[in-house]
Parts: structure tokens; sequence; C-alpha cells
């Protein structure tokens, strides 16, 4: 290892030792916890179902950067890439519409068969994989309506493909040994005023308790359903609300999703961490970057990606909550965005695992307020950065911006190519 590397690692562990912080146990912490990264990024969510149909329901990739996957083999090589530029361990995080299969397949009938490239290359990777039904870009979800809809054929659509779904995942924690996460989102709302904000809301209840009423071994499969605001053409009502699903989620007892897109723009996750995990069992987030809408832009070391580790880290709920990521930017390189986003979830986790949280608490029971705000503060300019180098040479993964090398040549030799 690099000698500069050492000695500011040396001097940040000395610094950090005399907080009581042991940033050996840190790094092994941080390189412990997977982070999901989301599969979508990598073709701007348009995925590999013979005659796809264009994105919708009301969300949307912009951006026409070159180079994007056309198929798993090159999302696979891709993810490759971005994977050993990023320390720790990760997990792959898969929609319905990236099967592979040579003819069409109906949503509602897909197996497990059709993702057995995927389980055999997350074998050969050493990773988990985690699912998601696709309930958007298809002709019966067109009216704005999946597992909520009014009409009994296209509702019972929707729930046969989840029920599928379901399998597959199963499937994916059982040949990987490691329980996979199933996230229902649909987009189901209204561009304007409803009169009936109920019944939607009703059948979406209805469509998910026959979904989830086969019971599934939780070694393998967990069930999480996600909340949205609002979404693009969707505006006035969305039939999974953050209230609608945070009752569901604890009333069923399955996992709640967090996306820190899907809220009011002052709203933050980080807040809700705490309250949730008091009346779910396991947490699932998708970290994300809201710009003014859910924009879903990729994940920066900012205020909430780092509010959100902390909540997780103080908290104790690493074995609670699943961290996955979702933003989906067209217009940088596809691999950079997996890239700078996840490492920004690992040095935000690396940085919270670093705090000394417990001569904070003791402050705030003896409410030294004025204490607790200062060594905050000086917190934020710890040399956390040297641990971080350190964390990244120990698993031979670049430090600093040198993966950006990586990513311009494989830019050059790969993707420039792709027609
Ligand atoms: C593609 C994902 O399912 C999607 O991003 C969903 O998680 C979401 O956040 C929709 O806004
Ligand atoms: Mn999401």
């Amino acid at each position: 290892m690099n000698t500069q590397i050492e000695s500011a690692f040396a001097l940040a562990k000395q610094r950090y030792g005399e907080l009581g912080v042991d940033v050996s146990e840190a790094i092994v912490a941080m390189q412990q916890i997977p982070v999901s990264m989301h599969c979508w990024q990598g073709d701007d969510v348009v995925g590999f179902e013979q005659g796809a149909g264009a994105l919708s329901g009301g969300i949307q990739a912009t951006g026409n950067y070159p180079g994007k996957a056309v198929n798993a083999a090159q999302l696979r090589q891709d993810l490759e890439v971005a994977m050993h530029l990023i320390p720790g361990a990760k997990r792959l995080n898969l929609h319905a519409i990236y099967l592979e299969t040579e003819q069409a397949i109906a949503r509602d009938k897909i197996q497990p068969e059709h993702f057995q490239g995927w389980v055999k290359w997350a074998q050969q990777q050493q990773i988990g994989l985690d699912f998601n039904p696709t309930c958007f870009s298809h002709p019966n979800s067109g009216d704005g309506f999946t597992l909520a809809h009014q009409d009994d054929h296209i509702r019972q659509f929707w729930i046969d493909h989840c029920k599928a779904c379901r399998h597959i995942s199963a499937y994916f924690g059982q040949a990987l040994g490691r329980a996979s996460v199933m996230n229902i989102w649909v987009p189901d709302g209204m561009k304007d005023l409803p009169v009936d904000r109920l019944a939607p809301r009703r059948r979406l209840m209805e469509s998910l308790d026959e979904v989830i009423s086969e019971k599934l071994d939780e070694r393998y499969h967990m069930d999480a359903v996600e909340s949205k605001l609002f979404g693009v053409g969707l505006e006035s009502y969305t039939a999974g609300s953050n209230e609608f699903y945070l009752g569901y989620a604890a009333s069923r007892d399955i996992m709640l999703c967090l996306d820190a897109g899907h809220f009011h723009p002052t709203e933050v996750i980080s807040d809700k961490i705490s309250s949730a995990s008091l009346y779910v069992r396991q947490l699932l987030l998708h970290v994300s970057r809201p710009v003014r809408w859910d924009s879903d832009h990729v994940v920066l070391l900012d205020e909430e990606t780092q509010a959100i580790a902390h909540e997780i880290v103080r908290n104790q709920l690493l074995d609670r909550v699943h961290i996955g990521l979702d933003f989906f930017d067209a217009s940088i390189n596809r691999v950079a965005a997996w890239v700078i986003g996840t490492r920004n979830m690992k040095k935000a986790l690396l940085k919270a695992l670093l705090e000394p949280t417990e001569q904070l608490r003791q402050m705030e029971q003896s409410q030294d307020y004025t204490s607790r705000l200062a060594l905050m503060e000086e917190g934020k300019s710890l040399p956390w950065q040297a641990v971080w180098d350190y964390a990244c040479a120990l698993e031979d993964v670049p430090v600093g911006s040198h993966w950006l090398a990586n990513v311009k040549q494989y830019e050059q030799q790969v993707l420039a190519l792709r027609g």
C-alpha cells in the first residue's frame, strides 16, 4: 500500500482513538453493510423485455449519454466495472423487465428460469439479489392504474405478475443463500382531482393482500411496499401514499420502503426511519436525490445522505434497514453514476460509524446542547477521508478520484463502441 495513505491513516487512527473511536472496527462494519445497487441506472429503466414499450408510470430518465447497455451481458459487464470501483459488500436490485428470454413472455407468466443468467452471475460475483415487479411501461398500466385498477381483469393481471415475482424473488434467496427483498411500487394515481380517493386505496389493499397471501420463507424472500407523493402526469392523487403504506406494512408485518424522492420537498426520510422502526420490523430505503421533485439524481455525499446513515448507525438499525439506491441519470456516463452514488452511500456509512456517538449521547442526556453541537460540527472535519482512502486501498479499490480513469478507459474501449 502507498505509504502516504498509510501514514495519513495512522494519524487519523490516533485522532479518532483519542475520541474513543476504533477506526478498524468502523472499516469492517462499513465493509459488511451491503448496498443494493439498482440495475436500472445502467439502461435508463428500459429492460430486456421483447417488444418493450416506452418508460411510463410517471417516472422519467432524462439525457442521452451514449453507451447504454442494451442486453443483459452488457449490463452485467458494466455492473462488474462499477462494482470493482466501490469498496465493501454490494447487492444487485433487479426489476422484472430485466428477464432474459428468446420470446416475449407475458408479465403474469414470468418464471425463475428467465432469471437464471442473473443468478449464475450473482453466484460468481458472490452477491445477493433483490427484486421488483414492474408495474409500469406496459399497455395494462396505460391509464395510470395497476393493482388499484377498477377493471378486475387488469387488476388480476398485476396481482398475478406480483405473485410470479415473489416466486422469482424466493428463488434468488434460495439460490444465493440470502433473502431477496422484493419491493412493490405501483404508479397508481390520477392527473386531476379524484372524487373517490377511497375506492382505489381499498382495491390496492385487497390486491396486495392477495399478492402476499402465500406464505413464503423469510430466509429467502421478504415483501416491501413503497409509497409515493406523486408522479409526472399523476400529480393530484397517488393511491399508495405514505399513510397507506405505513399502515399496510405495519398491519401486515412486511417491510416499508422509504424513497428519498417520494415526499414533499422539505420532508426527509432520515427523520422517518426512527418513527417507522417503532412500527415495522424491517425497512427498505431507496436512497436517491430529489431536485425540486422526484428527479432521481445521483446520490451525493450531502446532508441528507449523511443523516440517513447516522440514523441507521446511531439507532443500531443495521440489521433492520436494507439500503438500496434509486436514481437514473441518462445525462452522464451510467457506470460513473453508479460509482459516484454508491461510493457516497458507503462514505456516509463510514463517516457515521466513525462518530463518537456515546459521547454525544451523554452530552444530550445531560442537556449540554452546546457541547453536542460543538462536537457534531467538529466531527465533520475529522480525518474520515484518510480512513476511507485506507479502506479503499485495503480492497484494492482506487483511492480518491482515480476510479474515474478506469471508467474513462472503459468508456473509450467498450461503451463508445456500442451502437
Ligand atoms: C424503477 C423503480 O421501481 C422506481 O424508481 C420506484 O422505486 C420509484 O421510486 C418510482 O418513483
Ligand atoms: Mn424508489
